[in-house]
């Protein structure tokens, strides 16, 4: 995969510039978290990503999961992969899994800490479960490419740094889009601060600390 660029994306909703012009380029093996207050246009930026970037076949979870809530965690997860898979093969999943799909999903769970939940409804699980749902399928779709919009918001303490951990092992090049600056600090390489649609700050994590990021917030 060679690297990323955007050359003067914008974005407007009807006539108000909510992004842009901005410029970034992403090397490829790179985890990059996307920083600022709220409607600093982080969302903008990762859908913008999202359609030019979209044949690199990106996986993506948004920040509002995107699942099912009638389906099971195991078939929520399994959505992940339905492109690998003919149309009658996932019709039969829906009524009756295969048994390598549950062999190859339920260690994802057990690392995620919900396997127990295997078979529940999504609609019935808390904030933090479904966070950890919506990672296992984007984990399980595979690629090299992640787009997360506050992968972690409903998780803290061990729980969100092993879902940090789990999702940028499993893709070698991410962009997430953080609250939490210090496990942003903590598991990307370069943070990209917004401010107004535009970057405002674009430095290697290592030379940051959570206090030079405050004057974004
Ligand atoms: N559907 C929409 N229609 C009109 N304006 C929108 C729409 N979605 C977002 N905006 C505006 O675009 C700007 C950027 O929003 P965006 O959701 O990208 O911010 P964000 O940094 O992701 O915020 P948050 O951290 O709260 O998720 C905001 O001013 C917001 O009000």
């Amino acid at each position: 995969m060679s690297a990323l660029a955007l050359r003067d994306a914008v974005a407007e909703y009807g006539t108000i510039r909510v992004l842009g012009p901005l410029s970034l380029t992403l090397a490829v093996g790179e985890h990059v978290a996307l920083v600022g207050k709220s409607g600093a246009g982080k969302s903008t930026l990762l859908s913008v990503m999202f359609d030019r970037w979209r044949d690199r076949g990106p996986a993506l979870m948004p920040q509002d999961l995107g699942l099912v809530p009638t389906l099971s965690v195991f078939h929520n997860v399994y959505m992940g992969g339905l492109s690998r898979h003919h149309g009658w093969y996932n019709l039969v999943t829906l009524a009756r899994p295969f048994r390598r799909d549950v062999h190859a999903i339920m260690p994802l769970l057990e690392h995620l800490d919900i396997a127990d939940k295997c078979w529940t409804p999504v609609g019935e699980l808390s904030g933090g479960e479904r966070q950890r749902v919506a990672a296992a399928r984007a984990i399980h779709q595979g690629g090299n490419l992640l787009l997360a919009d506050e992968p972690v918001s409903a998780l803290d303490g061990p729980l969100a740094e092993q879902l940090m951990a789990a999702l940028t092992t499993a893709y070698p090049t991410a962009v997430l889009a953080m609250h939490d600056v210090e496990l942003a600090l903590r598991f990307t390489d370069r943070v990209v601060g917004i401010a107004d649609g535009c970057i405002a700050l674009d430095e290697p994590s290592l030379r940051l600390s959570a206090q030079d990021l405050l004057p974004l917030y």
